[in-house]
């Protein structure tokens, strides 16, 4: 491809995200419709010379009858540009729930499960300043805040693989003008014509609110105020966690009195923070649950929420992990537990798995001046069913148990969630 002057402003966007250190394997994300299309030329335009090697998905979501032609065509662009290709296929919706929103789910769990088995760094999505403002007049519909009407997040985790947006500041028209220029081709969905869904609805609600004179490029501004809001508040909550909050092993423990002092916003806040730490959950819990939570908290009531156990006790609150939400899990020695948690010790064959009922093993237990829920849902070693070690029960045989790297420790994670 011969690039242009027009093409200039768009590469250096894109381009930009490639800078990053440590990003030597990109996946991309390309539906076939004209912006993942567009994203994928443009890094393949700018790769080589940020010594970044690229790989590209395409989610078959079967919805359509012709999903697996636009999956090949996705295939057969990127044989072209020399980039490998893996088409992942959607098994399908159980019917409970909304489609779209299943499909969603599904497509980031695709995604990040290849992103996992490719061992690429992150992978690139295609959302644009359009998408922007779209989802900002959705989330209007459904009385959202600061975190929802703010700007997306361009560089984020989600299901343990990191996803970046380097088309987040370009518009879709420009992303269409360069694939014209080039005579490159892509697909329309035809979804993107259905009345019936949301973004549909949005997009001619922003003809309408440009008609009277509020254009999209507007509301993205907003949006964009907005993210720097939310900034501005995740600082205060990471600073405010610094003095009202403690971590203790795996858990987040709140001075309590303190806690009820604060403006609401920011205990809220605060307490979200914690959920999601302690929890891993890429969502943050429904407002009502919260609002539940919050009046199990004033009346001194232990509560489970998110996977979560929150004790108030006489001075602390405490957020641990509930032990029905670990029961069931075990990994390998050499994996993360709970997505959280890293294991070492000398066997790796041995299995990490809940302590649970196994604390009774455990007779030093009561000096480690953790709570013993908090001990039944810590890591612990087995062989089989014989208990080898509970690194945080004190029964320690050689093993020791960490926080993974990934999750980082809860202050720095409030910082950004
Ligand atoms: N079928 C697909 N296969 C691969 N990537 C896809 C697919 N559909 C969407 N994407 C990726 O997601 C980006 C955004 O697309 P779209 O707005 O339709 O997705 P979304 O997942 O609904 O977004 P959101 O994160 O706003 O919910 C695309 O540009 C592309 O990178």
């Amino acid at each position: 491809m011969r690039l242009t002057d027009p093409d200039a402003p768009l590469l250096r966007q894109v381009c930009a995200r490639l800078d990053d250190t440590g990003l030597t394997r990109l996946g991309v994300a390309v539906s076939g419709g004209g912006d993942s299309t567009a994203l994928l030329h443009l890094l393949a335009a700018c790769a080589p010379d940020h010594s970044v090697a690229l790989e590209a998905a395409t989610v078959d979501h079967g919805l359509r009858p012709g999903s697996a032609n636009e999956a090949a065509t996705v295939a057969a662009t990127c044989a072209g540009l020399g980039i490998t290709h893996q088409t992942l296929r959607w098994h399908g919706w159980d019917g409970s729930g909304n489609l779209q929103a299943e499909a969603r789910a599904a497509r980031y769990r695709l995604l990040a499960a290849w992103a996992g088995a490719q061992g690429l760094d992150a992978v690139a999505l295609g959302h644009t300043r359009d998408d922007v403002a779209e989802t900002f007049v959705m989330r209007l519909g459904r009385a959202a805040g600061v975190d929802g009407l703010a700007t997306m997040a361009d560089d984020f985790h989600r299901h343990g693989a990191r996803f970046l947006r380097p088309a987040l500041g370009l518009g879709r028209d420009a992303l269409r003008g360069f694939l014209r220029r080039h005579g490159l081709g892509w697909a329309d969905d035809p979804s993107n014509d259905d009345p019936r869904f949301d973004r549909v609805k949005a997009r001619k609600a922003l003809e309408t609110l440009a008609d009277l004179g509020i254009a999209p490029e507007t509301l993205a501004e907003v949006a964009d105020n907005l993210a720097e809001t939310r900034a501005t508040l995740r600082q205060i909550t990471a600073d405010t966690a610094r003095t009202l909050a403690r971590q203790q092993a795996g858990d987040v423990v709140i001075d309590r009195a303190a806690l009820a002092r604060i403006a609401p916003g920011i205990a809220r806040r605060l307490l979200l923070a914690a959920l999601g730490w302690v929890s891993g959950a890429d969502y943050a819990p429904r407002r009502e649950a919260l609002a539940g939570l919050e009046r199990a908290i004033a009346a001194g009531r232990a509560h489970t929420l998110h996977g979560c156990l929150i004790q108030p006790g006489d001075t602390d609150l405490r957020v641990s992990r509930e032990y029905a939400a670990v029961k069931h899990l075990a990994t390998p020695l050499t994996a993360p537990w709970d997505n959280r948690w890293q294991v070492t010790g000398p066997d790796p064959a041995l299995t990490v798995a809940a302590l649970g009922e196994g604390l009774r093993d455990c007779p030093d237990w009561r000096d480690t001046g953790l709570p013993r829920t908090t001990l039944m849902a810590s890591p612990a070693v087995w062989d089989g069913p014989r208990l080898i070690a509970a690194p945080l029960a004190g029964l320690a045989q050689g093993h020791a148990a960490t926080i993974h790297p990934s999750r980082g420790d809860f202050f720095t994670y409030a910082l950004s969630h």
